[in-house]
């Protein structure tokens, strides 16, 4: 089998390209380079390592034709395209707690730097002056701090903020009451908390609900010498109007670590500006959350390329260390019933339902379903898989409904899978023999036991005798090796239904020969 090969397209800790190579894939890493110089690389590549710098745009994507996944050693993911990454099949992961605690305590060091004015102090101290009088600070303790955003890096700083006795207000639409009780904060609407606030931190992601979020109407209606701290992303705040509020001294001093553009032209308006200070997007660089991220990274993207497993991935659903095994065969079994379906069905199909009955009505259902539309929907296209299908399910208008029941049928697992047609519901169901090997237990109402692999036949015909003898007969004489040979039937003498796994696939001159045999209804070639 030939490996994996991985792209590391940022700096990263070396850990990374340790990871990946002990977990079996081929990495390269190629830092610094133009979209031009990615976009002619990327082809060669099935995953791709990145932070913030490298830009995975379309053009990009577009080009990206062997792509798998992208890990981001990180959290902010805005720098990735991923609705079309999603519709390219793409997986993208991130790694959401390896830096949390670093850029909350870069989001605290800000504070401090800002309520102290330290960096000022500092070059003008070095620079020979000794402004004694010129720095007077404002202490922390007892101030109000307005979060705004109280996800992960929120909370972290939060608990350092109350520990430094400051008064912590949050604005977070998710944020539920009983969750701002544990954190020891009071959730209030954003006016609220720009009218009360005496430092601001963001932290939000950059999305189209916080683009701007703090805007030159709000920077103007906040509290009176206010103090803002953004390390989060450029985007948040208006970054002409933060420079006119700094000047005019209603916003009394602001620390960011991230600019809309980054990195910020050489005469940024807010250079320069009064107590205005800035880091180079260092929210997340300390050495532990770089080796945390790196490491995290290369693990989630190998398991991915070497064994499927997902983890921390923003477009597809998640399958735990735990679960992964046991959702495994369940997905192999869900894709070949979605397959099976989506290639004996007719016609314009609307509606698909998928049923997990028993022991399957307990299990992660997200995954299966991904899985069963994975299947479904190669009918339409051969890029197909379980990133792209439930978004090109969606674009075709195909309704999804997912059962659970609970009770036991005649199997204690099952999955069936529903289409409808114009001729009335066609449903095809499966198992799992001994936990883990999928099997065909019903199709079209006819209850049956096969295996789905490889090259199959499907023949609907009158149950008479002597029709399989002229099956085998006609399949020997084209020189045809038939593996398996599954019957069922509706009732004897009624229909039945002969399904056959084939060492090789159907000529279409077998199977207009196969049509003509004497009691044949339908003739069906199926590859899974
Ligand atoms: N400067 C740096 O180097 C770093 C920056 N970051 C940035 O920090 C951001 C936050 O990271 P985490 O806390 O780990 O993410 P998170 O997902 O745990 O938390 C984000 C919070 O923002 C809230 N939110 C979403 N929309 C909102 C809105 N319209 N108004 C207010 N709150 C809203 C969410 O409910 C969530 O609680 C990341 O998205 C990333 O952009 C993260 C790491 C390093
Ligand atoms: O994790 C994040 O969201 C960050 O912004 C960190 O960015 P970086 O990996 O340092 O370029």
């Amino acid at each position: 089998m030939t490996k994996p090969r991985v792209l590391i397209s940022d700096k990263m800790d070396p850990n990374a390209a340790r990871i990946f190579e002990e977990r079996g894939c081929d990495v390269d890493v190629i830092t610094g380079e133009t979209p031009e110089q990615l976009i002619a690389r990327i082809g060669d590549y099935d995953g791709l390592a990145i932070r913030s710098s490298t830009k995975v745009t379309k053009a990009v994507l577009d080009a990206a034709t062997n792509l798998k996944v992208i890990g981001r050693a990180g959290i902010g993911v805005d720098n990735v395209d991923i609705p079309y990454a999603s519709a390219k099949g793409v997986v993208v992961m991130n790694t959401p707690f390896g830096n949390s605690i670093t850029t909350a305590e870069h989001a605290i060091a800000l504070m401090f730097a800002l309520a102290r004015q330290i960096p000022d102090a500092n070059a003008q101290t070095q620079a020979g002056l000794w402004p004694k009088s010129g720095f007077m600070g404002v202490e922390l303790t007892n101030k109000t701090l307005g979060l705004i955003g109280a996800g992960n890096i929120g909370s972290i700083v939060a608990s350092r903020a109350l520990g430094l006795r400051m008064k912590v207000i949050a604005y977070d639409p998710f944020l539920t009451e009983d969750r701002a009780v544990e954190m020891g904060v009071e959730k209030v609407d954003l006016d609220t908390l720009l009218s009360r606030a005496d430092f601001v931190t963001l932290h939000t992601p950059l999305t189209d609900e916080t683009r701007n979020i703090l805007s030159r109407e709000r920077l103007e209606g906040a509290k009176k010498g206010i103090r803002i701290i953004n390390c989060a992303r450029g985007g948040l705040i208006d970054e002409a109007a933060l420079k006119d509020c700094l000047e005019s001294g209603q916003v009394a001093g602001a620390a960011l670590d991230v600019f809309e553009t980054e990195p910020p032209a050489k005469d940024h308006p807010l250079f320069g500006a009064p107590n205005f200070i800035c880091t180079p997007h260092l929210g997340a660089s300390t050495t532990e959350a770089q080796v945390n991220v790196a490491l995290q990274v290369a693990e989630q993207l190998a398991d991915y390329l070497v064994n499927g497993g997902v983890t921390n991935a923003l477009n597809v659903p998640s399958l735990s260390a735990e679960e992964a095994p046991k959702l495994r065969p369940y997905m192999a079994l869900a894709e070949k019933l979605g397959s099976l379906v989506g290639q004996l069905a007719h016609g314009n199909l609307t509606h698909i339902s998928i049923e997990r009955e028993g022991a399957a009505a307990e299990l992660n259902g997200k995954p299966i379903t991904a899985a069963v539309l994975a299947g479904f929907m190669r009918r339409y296209s051969d890029t197909v898989n379980m990133v792209n299908a439930p978004f090109l399910a969606k674009e075709r208008g195909l309704d999804v409904s997912e059962i659970r029941h609970e009770r036991e049928g005649a199997f204690n697992t099952l999955i069936r899978v529903t289409v409808e047609t114009a001729q009335g519901p066609r449903s095809v169901a499966g198992t799992l023999f001994g936990n883990d090997a999928p099997r065909l237990v019903e199709i079209f109402g006819i209850g049956i036991e096969a295996e789905l692999a490889g090259h199959m036949l499907y023949i609907v015909n009158d149950d008479k005798p002597g029709f399989i003898g002229r099956i085998g007969t006609l399949l020997g004489a084209s020189g045809i090796n038939i593996g398996t040979f599954n019957l069922g039937r509706r009732e004897a003498g009624g229909e039945a239904v002969l399904l056959l796994s084939l060492d090789e696939a159907l000529t279409p001159e077998v199977i207009a020969e196969a049509e003509k045999v004497e009691g044949v209804k339908t003739v069906k070639a199926l590859a899974f």
